[in-house]
């Protein structure tokens, strides 16, 4: 049986100006609006883009500009994870509920699994978030490793 793991990468350059997705399930939006309202300015320079309802309110009620998506339950969290696929998305903010399971859970954790894959940096809670804004990558660009995709490809399809 081949390897179901890629093991050679490539090399990532994310830009100075981060695409950052901001999404919260509805027992933490509060806190999200709360930690994004401590954040605005810093929030402000990068492009935005998040679930429907969550991009909504941060909108709304904290005056930022976000790209608003479909929302969460109606296919939201998988519009975000095909922008990591497209490496369209640098960045994750995403405030799950570990107290209310969701009907959507499967989309959920197929989001933060292309997160996990493509190696992009994650905040499930204000602290993590936190350590995600105020670090010095934050404005610059940062050079990471993702998985070679076409390497990938070329020794499955050199296998069948
Ligand atoms: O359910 C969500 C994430 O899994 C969030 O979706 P909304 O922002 O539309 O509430």
């Amino acid at each position: 049986m081949s390897d179901p793991r890629p093991h050679r990468t490539v090399q990532r350059t994310l830009p100075a100006r981060k695409r950052i997705a901001l999404i919260a399930h509805d027992g933490k939006k509060d806190e999200l609006l709360e930690w994004a309202a401590r954040w605005r300015d810093t929030l402000a320079d990068h492009d935005l883009v998040g679930t429907g309802t969550t991009a909504g309110r941060l909108s709304r009620e904290i005056g930022l500009a976000v790209e608003g998506l479909m929302s969460g339950p109606l296919g939201g969290d998988q519009q975000i994870g095909a922008r990591i696929a497209d490496q369209a998305l640098d960045l994750l903010i995403f405030f799950w509920d570990p107290f209310a399971p969701q009907p959507h859970d499967p989309d959920v954790k197929a989001l933060l699994r292309l997160a996990a894959l493509w190696n992009i940096p994650v905040a499930c809670n204000a602290a993590s978030a936190d350590f995600l804004a105020s670090s010095p990558w934050l404005g610059q660009p940062y050079e990471m490793t993702i998985p070679d995709a076409k390497a990938w490809a070329a020794s499955r399809s050199s296998q069948g």
